[in-house]
């Protein structure tokens, strides 16, 4: 007996108690079902991947097959906790309260067959929905709409799995899946839509702008230092900051997130290697103007990646340009010599008139000019940003220790980041002549450094 893909995913995010062991699977697999906690239900799915259940993804191609398994294996174990990591039991205490499994056929009378009149937004990856749950609840049904089968597969994996770990006033709310004809994800409804919309389509009050600004903040900076397992966003914007009933801004679109390691000992970048079926980023789009310099050229992340895409976020609020305008200009590029030389008048959004708070706006645009620094070890780290943007005591602090880097600091962790480089296999040739060029040009900048300063900086070094 065959199972499709999308069955063998139904059967094995089945939550418990809707659950009615279906007499078609087989009985490894009703073992696992039977038995499952929350916890072994995922620890299932990787066990079914690893062993003799590829045959389950038998209507995929063959290597699709092999590398699915293999790579769903390692992410669920880096995602989930690795069944040996005693950390596992406590860490998938996030599964709790569990979420609800929702048939076809109710999130088909949700949303009145998925009718274009309830279709509310649309991305490069999936079609979000309007609907009404039986109880009156409003929701917001994501279904994935994109990609080759075993993308949509990893993408809803790694989506659902960091949805269900986050819990945040700050990050959107799941309430439940659905594997039935199709993957969906099932959230609230969040009555303003995306700040994108919003902000670009309506004239937004400098307190509702400031509030997204500091709530996105809080919101980043769980993500980064404040849950169990830390999560890297990699797509932060303002389609992907939702807006609740009270303009309180939720992250939204995990489907780019990437777990950090638990020990994260050096302060700059993780080279995420390009896995076929884990989305990249896209950039065919404005998304391209939301990305760090070190991503887009190294394919570099870390918590600073999203630092600088916030920093790209605030200038949106400041100006009410979107980061890519119609005449092609990055709002970056534009609002560049206009941080430095702090001219709000000529940053701050015509339709604000004087209307906003000074010492808020001041604020904002230091952060937005520290955030979108070429070089991430320039920018501030989320916990200090929203220091910065509360204008509390140690925002003078930030501001001091961010403004005037130190030229050897920068060239130290750029080798060290050179090195990193270096070391990580499977550079391809592209990226080891890019490589080569850029240590030729770092290592003349050096020289030319090390002759004009003085030879105690040069010991240093
Ligand atoms: N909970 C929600 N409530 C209201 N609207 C929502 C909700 N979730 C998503 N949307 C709308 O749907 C749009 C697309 O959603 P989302 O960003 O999750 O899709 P995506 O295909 O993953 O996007 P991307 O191309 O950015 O990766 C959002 O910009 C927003 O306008």
């Amino acid at each position: 007996m065959r199972t499709r893909p999308m069955e063998f995913l139904r059967t094995t995010l089945r939550t418990e108690e809707s659950e009615t062991v279906s007499s078609k699977a087989s009985t490894s697999e009703i073992e696992i079902q039977r038995t499952s906690k929350p916890a072994s239900r995922w620890q299932g799915l990787v066990k079914l991947l690893k062993s003799r259940s590829i045959g389950h993804l038998a209507n995929l191609h063959p290597l699709s097959v092999m590398k699915l398994s293999r790579r769903i294996s390692n992410s669920m174990r880096e995602d989930i906790g690795a069944t040996e990591n005693p950390l596992v039991d406590t860490d998938l205490s996030y599964l709790r309260p569990r979420r609800k499994n929702f048939s076809l056929s109710e999130l088909q009378r949700a949303t009145t067959f998925f009718s274009h009149e309830n279709l509310i937004g649309k991305g490069g990856y999936a079609e979000v929905y309007k609907g009404q749950l039986r109880d009156g609840q409003l929701v917001a049904i994501k279904r994935l709409t994109r990609g080759r089968p075993e993308e949509r597969i990893g993408d809803f994996l790694s989506e659902l799995g960091i949805m269900a770990h986050v819990n945040h006033p700050n990050t959107a709310k799941l309430i439940g899946y659905g594997v039935e004809g199709g993957m969906y994800l099932v959230l609230e409804l969040s009555p303003h839509g995306s700040l994108a919309s919003l902000l670009h389509h309506e004239r937004l009050d400098w307190g509702i702008r400031y509030k997204v600004a500091l709530g996105a903040a809080e919101g980043l900076l769980y993500l980064h230092e404040g849950c169990q397992r830390r999560i890297i966003h990699r797509d932060v914007k303002a389609a992907n900051i939702l807006l609740t009933e009270h303009f309180e801004p939720q992250i939204c679109d995990f489907g780019l997130a990437k777990w950090l390691p638990e020990q994260w000992t050096h302060p700059h970048g993780v080279k995420i290697r390009r896995h076929t079926w884990v989305r990249k980023p896209n950039t065919s789009s404005s998304n391209l103007y939301y990305l760090a310099p070190e991503y887009l050229m190294h394919g570099l992340v870390d918590e600073k990646t999203d630092v600088y895409a916030f920093g790209v976020l605030l200038l949106e609020l400041i100006t009410g340009r979107r980061a890519l305008d119609y005449s092609k200009q990055s709002l970056v590029f534009w609002a560049k010599p206009l941080l430095k030389k702090n001219n709000i008048r000529e940053l701050v959004d015509p339709s604000l008139g004087n209307d906003f708070n000074t010492i808020q706006m001041n604020l904002v645009v230091l952060a937005a000019f520290l955030c979108t620094q070429q070089s991430p070890v320039q920018r501030p780290q989320m916990r200090q940003v929203v220091q910065l943007l509360k204008g509390s005591q140690g925002s003078l602090e930030v501001m001091k220790k961010y403004q005037k880097p130190s030229f050897w600091k920068r060239y130290y962790v750029e080798l060290f980041h050179c090195r990193r480089l270096q070391w990580n296999k499977g550079l391809d040739d592209e990226e080891t002549a890019a490589f080569g060029s850029l240590k030729h040009q770092w290592f003349k900048d050096l020289k030319m450094k090390l002759l004009i300063q003085s030879p105690i900086e040069h010991i240093y070094m």
